[in-house]
């Protein structure tokens, strides 16, 4: 007979047992029959030949789901997955593979040093669970192990340690990135895991396609690569293994495509982080610790998010009447009425004693108007990088003609460097000039494409200049004509 029959044996005995109990505790005082299960259960304990040990998703009130749940989840579904008899699978990778993983109440035999170990995904319900209020995500899920009591030191010792740096390993090796957004606070319900939700993180963007000076590049890259080997040296210092950057600069200009290439250099998650859902600083730190290490967090349009910007300038502002300008009004009432995060609870958020939880960390502010911004929010040691995305170069072009067109040189190369020094485009507007739009557009006539929309833009900013001019001029003549009167 083996162990796993004796052990299933002995369960049913147990099983009985425990069913025969709970029938006649009834019949006995609350204090006695509390007694007898006290010493049944030591009983059992005493004469059980195995030991079992639980690993629970969610330890006590941890926000996080805990790493050796997460690492054993890895190990058996790689190991385990071919004798299991019901599996979960979750599809990834735009449907093209699949991951098994056990199923609930399913159980599997692992071996190990010729030891054999069952391993049962187990979940349990809350007790008072309304029927009304229930919700999957109170279930709470565990891991149990069991093996013989004679091989405990193995199984405690050897044996997890086997399966936690496995179950690490696989994570390395199949780690998926993930784009994870945020929920708005009234709909977090039941145990904390509706706060984020993801989908895989798939955006093509490198380094290498992303078009801007070589120069500042590479600083960018270099930055990035020291940062991401620098563990022991923020230890030395203590600082906690974090960096900020402010990217800024018009729309268009590749601040999105800059996050997206700094994900997928240093193998990031990136947690896009929508301030107006978050309702106020108690979930906006609440959202911070459910964030995972190796990650960006992305805050896009600082300033539209909340009325953050420049808050100290803001309260001479308001000193200044509101009513000249009730669109102004209108839209900061708005805004008072999206969140109550204010400036001190992202300051917190960003370098507050919270901050510290998890390491490996960027966190990315994003604006198109960096002077709106409070000083405090984006001082060195917040942001520490700060990022210029700006028109198209002629450097920046030529990266964007390589991507675009294959082509390194061209004779109408020339017109083009003459004429981006001339005139304020965008790279994602070049960018659309450069895409052919038919199989029979060739690159030269994307180039041609490109020098009209160069024509027409610097001939928009001559109107413009002169437009300006002219209501300059008629401003200072109605100035003129006033006082005229006055002294009239
Ligand atoms: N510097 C760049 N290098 C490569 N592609 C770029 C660059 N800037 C813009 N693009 C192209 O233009 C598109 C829009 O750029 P992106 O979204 O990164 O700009 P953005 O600055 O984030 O704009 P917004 O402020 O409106 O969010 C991108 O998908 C990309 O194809």
């Amino acid at each position: 007979m083996t162990v796993g029959d004796h052990m299933t044996q002995l369960g049913s005995v147990m099983a009985s047992a425990m069913f025969i109990w709970a029938i006649f505790k009834q019949w006995f005082p609350e204090d006695l029959g509390n007694h007898i299960e006290k010493y049944f259960q030591r009983l059992v304990t005493y004469f059980y030949p195995y030991i079992t040990i639980t690993f629970h998703e969610y330890q006590g009130d941890e926000f996080e789901r805990s790493q050796a749940y997460m690492a054993i989840e890895r190990y058996l579904s790689t190991n385990s997955s071919n004798c299991a008899k019901r599996l979960k699978a979750n599809v990834i990778k735009d449907c093209k593979s699949v991951v098994l993983s056990m199923d609930d109440y399913e159980e599997v035999i692992d071996e190990f040093k010729g030891i054999k170990m069952w391993w049962t995904s187990t979940k349990s319900i809350p007790q008072q669970r309304a029927i009304f209020s229930y919700h999957a995500d109170d279930e709470k899920r565990y891991y149990k192990l069991t093996s013989h009591r004679k091989h405990r030191d193995i199984v405690v010792g050897d044996y997890v340690q086997h399966v936690l740096d496995e179950g690490n390993a696989i994570a390395t090796k199949t780690r998926q990135r993930k784009l994870y957004t945020n929920s708005k606070s009234e709909n977090w319900y039941g145990n904390k895991r509706t706060m984020w939700s993801h989908i895989m993180f798939e955006h093509p963007s490198t380094f290498d396609t992303l078009a801007m000076d070589p120069n500042k590049k590479k600083e960018i890259l270099n930055d990035l690569l020291t940062f991401s080997k620098s563990k022991d040296y923020y230890k030395k210092v203590g600082k906690s293994w974090k960096r900020g950057y402010l990217l800024y600069g018009p729309p268009g200009t590749g601040k999105s495509s800059m996050i997206a290439a700094m994900a997928n250099l240093l193998d990031y998650d990136i947690y896009d982080l929508e301030l107006t859902s978050v309702n106020d600083n108690t979930d906006l730190r609440k959202l911070l610790i459910d964030t995972s290490s190796k990650s960006i967090i992305v805050i896009e349009d600082i300033d539209c998010s909340l009325d953050l910007t420049g808050q100290r300038k803001k309260k001479k502002e308001d000193k200044k009447p509101d009513q000249k300008d009730p669109i102004r009004k209108k839209e900061k009432d708005k805004n008072k009425k999206k969140t109550e995060v204010t400036l001190s609870g992202l300051l917190n958020f960003i370098d507050g004693l919270w901050s510290a939880c998890g390491s490996e960390r960027l966190i990315i502010f994003t604006t198109n108007h960096v002077e709106k911004l409070d000083p405090a929010l984006i001082r060195r040691g917040r942001m520490d990088k700060h990022i210029e995305m700006s028109y198209c170069c002629f450097q920046t072009f030529k990266v964007l003609a390589k991507n675009y067109l294959d082509l390194e040189s061209h004779d109408l190369f020339a017109t083009i460097d003459r004429m981006l020094g001339e005139t304020k485009m965008t790279p994602a507007d070049v960018a659309e000039c450069l895409m052919p739009k038919s199989a029979e557009e060739d690159a030269e006539s994307c180039l041609n494409e490109l020098i009209k929309s160069l024509e027409n833009a610097k001939e928009e900013a001559r109107l413009k200049v002169v437009e300006s001019e002219d209501n300059g001029g008629q401003k200072v003549q109605e100035c003129d004509g006033s006082s005229d009167s006055e002294d009239d």
